[in-house]
């Protein structure tokens, strides 16, 4: 499976092609309404997820409820495109036209000097227009489709806020099948929205102090068999295959799986989880301090995954830059932000993580009907059990 997409953030639209995803999975467009949704909400953010309402509509690939097996391709519409017509229009401007004002005052933490500088941009809004995070709404439609793939093979992932500005999500220590179950029979109460009162806030206190913070988001996936990923490459490792996705997601900055970086400080005997064995089982772990892989594979306990976002970039209270056209220092003055967007971005990583496993699944299972890759990994299922 991949997928491409396309729009820009005061564009007309965001378009998502995915490619790969077997025949005959039942599927509808509420199941990635419902994901765009949960996006969309989360405390800290600004003022353009009051203009948005991300429905998606499906263009090709799904008929009476079911994928065809082609590419299926669907659009976000952005309703904030109206007031950006003047300024987003693909026709030439002509002399008569007021000449809006060029954008060249880079952001320290955006993509703006870096990204002017590659593409030789002198206004750089051609580059915040596609670095901004409003393209997670197409990853996480995708993401979807992923997700609607493991649960019909009984694999649950979530996602959910871990930390913000050092504050622990205390509500978030339920069992990972509580977790899962509220992510399934609640898509918009579940717990990325849930963020604890301190953490509240903190993040008013921020916006308060025209500042802004991170934080740290969490994804469990369980139920996956063990043996799924690869030792062989690099590229087929599916541990690498998801940090490289959650590094992806705009604004984060590292990845850690099970106890992550804290293995740097122990010994082995306190690293390695154990090898037990029994007859309804099979083979399983004392402990899942790994986070469920070894050797790029999983090992059958649930994969653990974390990533840590950075504050925002973009700052009421100003930090030093230079404007590109007269090298005059200057101090940012700003519209609109988010002040933290670690809620919304914990539904990111959830989808981002849900494709990387789904795709890998589909590598190693490959079936063009939905059925057939049921059955390969129910029967995979049983022969490592049978083991
Ligand atoms: C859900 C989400 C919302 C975001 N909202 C903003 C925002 O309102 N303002 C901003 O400056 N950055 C925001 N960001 C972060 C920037 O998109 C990101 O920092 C930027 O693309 C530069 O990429 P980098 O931080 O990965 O280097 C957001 C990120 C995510 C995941
Ligand atoms: C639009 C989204 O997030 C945007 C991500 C973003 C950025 O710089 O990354 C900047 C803000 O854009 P705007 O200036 O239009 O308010 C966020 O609102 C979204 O998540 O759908």
């Amino acid at each position: 499976m991949r997928y491409l997409t396309a729009g820009e953030s005061h564009g007309k639209q965001l378009t998502t092609i995915v490619e790969g995803v077997p025949a005959n999975l039942p599927l509808l467009s509420s199941d990635i309404s419902e994901s765009l949704l949960r996006r969309q909400k989360g405390y800290g953010r600004g003022r353009r997820m009051k203009i948005e309402k991300d429905l998606v509509e499906i263009k090709s690939g799904v008929r009476h409820g079911y994928t065809l097996g082609s590419p299926i391709s669907f659009v976000i519409e952005n309703d904030d495109f109206k007031h950006w017509e003047n300024i987003m229009g693909e026709d030439p401007i002509d002399d008569t036209q007021e000449v809006k004002r060029q954008i060249t005052r880079p952001r320290p933490g955006h993509a703006d000097l870096n990204g002017a500088l590659k593409y030789g941009h002198r206004d750089m809004r051609n580059v915040l227009e596609r670095s901004s995070a409003r393209e997670t709404a197409a990853r996480v439609a995708a993401g979807s489709l992923a997700k609607k793939i493991l649960k019909e093979l009984d694999i649950h992932v979530v996602g959910y806020v871990k930390e913000i500005a050092g504050i622990r999500a205390e509500d978030v220590e339920m069992s990972s099948q509580e977790k899962a179950e509220v992510s399934e029979n609640s898509p918009v109460r579940t717990l990325d929205q849930k963020v604890e009162q301190p953490m509240k806030d903190a993040i008013d206190q921020a916006k308060k102090d025209g500042d802004s913070i991170g934080g740290v988001c969490e994804v469990v996936v369980e139920g996956m068999p063990a043996g799924v990923g690869s030792y062989v490459h690099y590229d087929r490792k599916l541990d690498s295959r998801i940090a490289g996705g959650v590094t992806s997601i705009n604004a984060f900055k590292g990845v850690e799986f099970g106890i992550g970086f804290e293995a740097a400080r122990k010994n082995g005997s306190e690293v390695h989880d154990e090898i037990l064995w029994n007859e309804e089982r099979g083979y399983y772990r004392r402990t899942n301090r790994l986070g469920g892989f070894e050797g790029g594979m999983t090992t059958g306990m649930p994969i653990v995954v974390r990533g840590v976002m950075k504050p925002i970039p973009t700052l009421y209270k100003p930090l030093q830059s230079v404007d590109i056209d007269s090298k005059e220092p200057f101090k940012a003055s700003i519209e609109r932000s988010d002040s933290c967007a670690v809620p919304a971005a914990s539904v990111v990583m959830e989808h981002v993580v849900a494709w990387e496993v789904a795709r890998t699944l589909l590598e190693q299972f490959p079936h063009d009907q939905f059925p057939k890759l049921k059955e390969a990994v129910q029967q995979y299922r049983d022969e490592i059990r049978g083991f």
